[in-house]
């Protein structure tokens, strides 16, 4: 069709080197598109973050900068690249990697459940890859099966977890460095109420432990078939079931980490690090299975971020289309 725009107001910068295909996705604040490259017909995902769209006039802004910041620093095999990033006066572009599998929500609604070694394999990266944001000072908040996607479309492969649109950045709060300070003059309640004030990493070992009871049982541990309580009082009270039809092939190791994961408590959730020494994940073939697909990740054309610190890489709208 016509060289001109697939749709309005794109940045002019960004039509002459990317034509639009299909809408592949809407997360919360914003739609997420197929686009190709012109020169080199290099699939990549557009994200369109609206400035003005809710959740408030301000949020929505504050939040796609904390997106584009996340995306700049973070660089893990388990975790989507960013090729480039356009703004408007009303809208922000980012041009991420196309991760061809698609989501992780689709692959699990086609098979309904996961085969157990192939859910041990995805959730070992996941580990790996909430482990790299947390050591950066980076929580999630908000993993699930929609933002988990698959390198390709078979069983054995990379995933890679996006959408860092809810995340936050754990920077030294002033209460922190209050809590260093000598306490002679502090109220009771700076202590009390510090150990519930703000996310803590505990958010996404919680989410982990949803996405693997999903993966596994193929249907969510809190959910409106409920009768007695509403999801909400579901999850406040760390009420849950395995249905025995839909568990009875998984293993109670398994089961165990789940438990350890869908903990009320934060202080006596699971962490990764504790995740990752569960004897469910002290299985040598997988993990040299997830650290092959891992390594053969990371000796692809190095990220953005990479070339930018040998300072080599043109800034990204500036590069030559790569081989
Ligand atoms: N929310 C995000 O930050 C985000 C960022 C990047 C994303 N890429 C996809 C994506 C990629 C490939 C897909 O393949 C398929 C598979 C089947 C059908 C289809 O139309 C596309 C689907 C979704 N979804 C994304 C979400």
């Amino acid at each position: 069709d016509k060289m001109g725009d697939d749709q309005p107001n794109l940045p002019l910068e960004f039509s002459k080197k990317y034509h639009i295909a299909r809408k592949i996705g809407t997360g919360v604040c914003g739609e997420v598109k197929l686009a190709i490259e012109k020169e080199t017909c290099k699939k990549v995902a557009l994200k369109t973050i609206n400035k003005h769209d809710f959740p408030s006039i301000g949020t929505a802004t504050r939040n796609a900068e904390r997106e584009i910041e996340i995306l700049k620093k973070i660089d893990h095999p388990c975790l989507i690249k960013t090729e480039d990033f356009y703004q408007t006066e009303d809208s922000y572009y980012i041009v991420l990697e196309y991760v061809e599998g698609g989501e992780l929500f689709g692959r699990i609604k086609a098979k309904k459940q996961l085969e157990e070694e192939i859910a041990k394999l995805y959730f070992y990266q996941m580990l790996k890859a909430v482990e790299y944001l947390h050591n950066n000072g980076i929580i999630h908040r908000d993993l699930k099966p929609e933002n988990v996607l698959l390198a390709s479309h078979d069983d054995i492969c990379l995933i890679k977890i996006t959408d860092f649109n809810q995340s936050k950045i754990l920077e030294e709060s002033s209460l922190m460095k209050t809590l260093c300070g000598t306490p002679t003059y502090l109220a009771p309640e700076v202590f009390t109420h510090a150990a519930t004030v703000g996310y803590t990493k505990a958010v996404d070992y919680w989410s982990l432990g949803v996405l693997l009871f999903i993966c596994l049982g193929g249907y969510p541990p809190f959910n409106t078939e409920c009768s007695t309580m509403s999801v909400r009082e579901q999850i406040i009270n760390g009420h849950y079931r395995f249905i025995p039809s839909q568990w009875k092939k998984v293993s109670n190791e398994a089961k165990d980490l789940i438990k350890k994961l869908l903990v009320v408590d934060p202080e006596k959730r699971l962490s990764v690090e504790e995740a990752l020494a569960h004897p469910w994940l002290k299985d040598d073939e997988m993990r040299n299975n997830a650290n092959q697909l891992m390594q053969l990740e990371t000796a692809k054309i190095p990220a953005q971020k990479r070339k930018a610190e040998e300072g080599e890489g043109e800034p990204p709208s500036k590069r030559k289309p790569g081989p």
